[in-house]
């Protein structure tokens, strides 16, 4: 029996990512899809409070300051949490095609280690979609967007329907997510129904 394709190399019809005529300029910041998001939300305390802005093209950027609290080793950032960082700045790119995409497949390269202290500057593009299926890679680089590579990323996203986060989350936060005027704009602006 066979199971599902984890290539991430997109098959021979992918066609070339658009990008959403309703997309934010080149380096107007996304905004965060949800408040309580690890990644981006502004009010998850224990989160990495990643400000991802839109890029050119179909590709967005984000900063991530390395913290005390993001060690693995001692004075090292832990490889979870660099995973997280490119998989939220992957996560972002649905904002530029204006569609609602989760993480299917994540593959990381960790090239080099990353200090406390670093400012990681992540930037990721999607390069392929076939269907529901969103091909995309990110980057990691030290010090700046031109500075050493330290990560990096490629991905499968698949296009779901708000349906999957209301099916199978847990019931208090969808209540407060649905309740939220805020949170139900964000969902708009994705361009389904809450
Ligand atoms: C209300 C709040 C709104 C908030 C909105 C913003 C949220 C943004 C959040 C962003 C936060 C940051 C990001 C995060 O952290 S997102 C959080 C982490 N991700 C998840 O939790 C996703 C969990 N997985 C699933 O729900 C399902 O497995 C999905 C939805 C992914 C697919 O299950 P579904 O039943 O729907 O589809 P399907 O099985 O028919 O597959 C469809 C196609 O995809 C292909 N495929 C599938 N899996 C894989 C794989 N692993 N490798 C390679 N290929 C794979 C498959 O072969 C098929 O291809 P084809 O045969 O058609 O060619």
């Amino acid at each position: 029996m066979r199971g599902p394709t984890t290539s991430l190399t997109p098959p021979a019809d992918a066609v070339a990512p658009a990008r959403h005529s309703g997309a934010p300029a080149p380096g107007e910041p996304l905004g965060s899809h949800y408040d309580h998001c690890f990644g981006c939300g502004g009010k998850q305390p224990h989160g990495l409070h990643l400000e991802i802005r839109a890029g050119e093209g179909v590709s967005a950027t984000a900063v991530l300051t390395v913290r005390e609290e993001h060690q693995g080793a001692p004075g090292l950032a832990h490889g979870g949490v660099l995973a997280a960082a490119l998989d939220e700045t992957l996560g972002a790119l649905g904002w530029m095609l204006r569609t609602i995409a989760v993480t299917g497949r994540l593959e990381t390269d960790f090239v080099r280690p990353v200090p406390v202290g670093t400012e990681l500057h992540l930037r990721a593009e999607v390069t392929a979609v076939h269907g529901r299926k969103i091909y995309a890679t990110a980057a990691g680089r030290a010090g700046g967007p031109e500075g050493p590579l330290a990560v990096r990323a490629a991905a499968l996203f698949v296009a779901v329907e708000v349906e999957h986060f209301t099916e199978n989350g847990r019931d208090e936060e969808i209540r407060a997510a649905m309740a939220d005027p805020d949170q139900v704009r964000v969902v708009r602006a994705f361009e389904v129904n809450p």
